[in-house]
């Protein structure tokens, strides 16, 4: 019997080095870096640790989930969503987008592998990438692992002990699990109350948690996108006095959300969510539900007991069948990225946005700009230029000298 190989041994025959950047996520991020650069000749590796493209709308996102934007905010560069899709294209079609998309620029990413390690060598001024199977050395890394990576689950007294199911959003397909159900959704941002009203669809008696402020607003005045408006106005006019329009136009077609017990935050929904990542709800039809009092807006939970109920704030305690925790995601970057202060320790950039793309050393971040897919299309041309200028003064990516 041989003994076994050396860890450097081990590495050297798993190890590759990628003449043009690695990218880290095949989400709609790391596809529009890709196709932005593969338009300017170069290529690049994806490495993503699901089987499949975007897996954050493929498994992880609910059946009836259709965008909220209107379309044309949610395109990627370089390609359009299809003439005959609807102002608010279902998951579905902008899954069918995605895949055209990665057809359309024959981009294969590199599926199942999970990067547990990246950091930049000094001595050999590479990128070294570490995956379950293999180690990846580029001159460039693109991390796309997105703003969502994980589901955040909350730490609630007792949450453990609950006899029935508690699952997170990114796991729930639909209200037909829950028929006739009381069940507590815990959250009120936009899965929150999309959750509650796919619920009520299934005659399931759903709780929603509000331990905050809120805001909501309409998706639409006058058959015209909130978002839509905000933007435009937002070319004329200071934040806070577009805030204050749509506060006008909040309350005059959705009446006062205090009185439902979704108090709205100090800041206005513009300003909110530029200074924290708070993403305003825009509503498609949870608020009617809850004002008919099919959905049931509760106070913070305190305590979740084995007997299966939850005790509230205010003192209230009910009986539940299911949790479902609607309580957001998170980065995931600072589990695998080392030796670089480019993210906070929550793992977002520490530039603000515009400036959030470029780090030290060849490292990019795209996608984490709290701006959706907006956001992404503004982060990948920006990369993809920076890359192809210095490409272009190199000789198949190395350093001419
Ligand atoms: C329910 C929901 C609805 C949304 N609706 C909209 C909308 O209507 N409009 C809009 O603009 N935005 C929307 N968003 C925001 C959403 O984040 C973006 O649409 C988009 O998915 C972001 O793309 P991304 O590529 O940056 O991240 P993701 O789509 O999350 O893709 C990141 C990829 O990286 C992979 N990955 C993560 N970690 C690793 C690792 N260590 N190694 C290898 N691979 C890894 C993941 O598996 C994933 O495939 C929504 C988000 C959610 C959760
Ligand atoms: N149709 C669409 O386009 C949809 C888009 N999205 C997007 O996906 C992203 C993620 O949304 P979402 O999943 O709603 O996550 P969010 O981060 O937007 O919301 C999380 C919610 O959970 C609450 N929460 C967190 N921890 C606790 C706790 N311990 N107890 C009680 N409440 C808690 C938060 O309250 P607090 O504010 O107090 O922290 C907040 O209300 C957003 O950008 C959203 O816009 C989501 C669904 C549909
Ligand atoms: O739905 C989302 O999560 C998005 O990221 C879309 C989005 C980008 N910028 C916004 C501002 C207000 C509401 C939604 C979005």
């Amino acid at each position: 019997m041989g003994s076994p190989p050396r860890h450097e041994e081990e590495e050297e025959a798993n190890s590759q080095f990628v003449n043009g950047p690695v990218i880290v996520g095949a989400g709609p991020s790391g596809l529009a870096v890709a196709a932005c650069l593969l338009e300017h000749g170069v290529s690049s590796l994806i490495l993503e640790r699901s089987d499949c493209i975007a897996s954050l709308w493929q498994e992880k996102t609910y059946d009836r989930l259709k965008l909220h934007l209107p379309k044309h905010f949610c395109q990627l560069p370089l390609l359009s969503f299809p003439q005959n899709f609807p102002k608010y294209p279902t998951k579905y079609q902008f899954i069918s987008y995605m895949e055209s998309y990665a057809k359309h620029f024959s981009i294969g990413p590199k599926f199942k592998q999970s990067v547990s390690r990246a950091e930049y060598d000094f001595v050999t001024g590479l990128w070294r990438v570490q995956t379950q199977d293999s180690v990846y050395y580029s001159r460039w890394l693109v991390v796309a692992t997105g703003e969502n990576a994980e589901p955040v689950i909350p730490e609630i007294p007792g949450m453990e002990s609950f006899p029935g199911p508690v699952i997170h959003t990114s796991v729930y397909k639909s209200g037909s699990e829950f028929r006739n159900q009381r069940v507590l959704v815990v959250g009120c941002g936009n899965s929150g109350m999309e959750v509650s009203l796919d619920l009520c669809r299934y005659n399931a008696s759903p709780h929603m948690v509000v331990r905050n402020s809120v805001h909501v607003l309409p998706r639409e005045v006058f058959g015209l996108s909130t978002f839509a408006i905000a933007i435009e106005l937002l070319k004329w006019l200071p934040i806070k006095v577009v805030d204050k329009l749509l506060l006008l136009v909040a309350n005059f077609t959705l009446g006062s959300t205090e009185r439902l017990g979704l108090r709205r935050p100090k800041t206005g929904p513009i300003e909110l969510k530029n200074a924290t990542g708070k993403t305003p709800v825009l509503d498609v039809g949870a608020l009617s539900q809850i004002k008919s009092g099919r959905i049931e807006v509760m106070e913070g939970v305190r305590e979740i007991t084995r007997r299966g109920s939850a005790k509230f704030m205010d003192g209230q305690e009910k009986e539940f069948d299911s949790i479902i925790l609607a309580t957001g995601y998170k980065s995931n970057v600072p589990t695998w990225l080392k030796g670089t202060d480019f993210f906070t320790e929550v793992g977002m950039p520490k530039a603000p946005f515009p400036n959030g793309w470029k780090g030290e050393n060849g490292l990019y971040a795209v996608g984490f700009t709290r701006r959706g897919i907006l956001g992404t299309s503004s982060d990948a041309v920006n990369i993809a230029r920076d890359i192809v200028d210095q490409w272009r003064t190199t000789t198949n990516g190395w350093k001419s000298s």
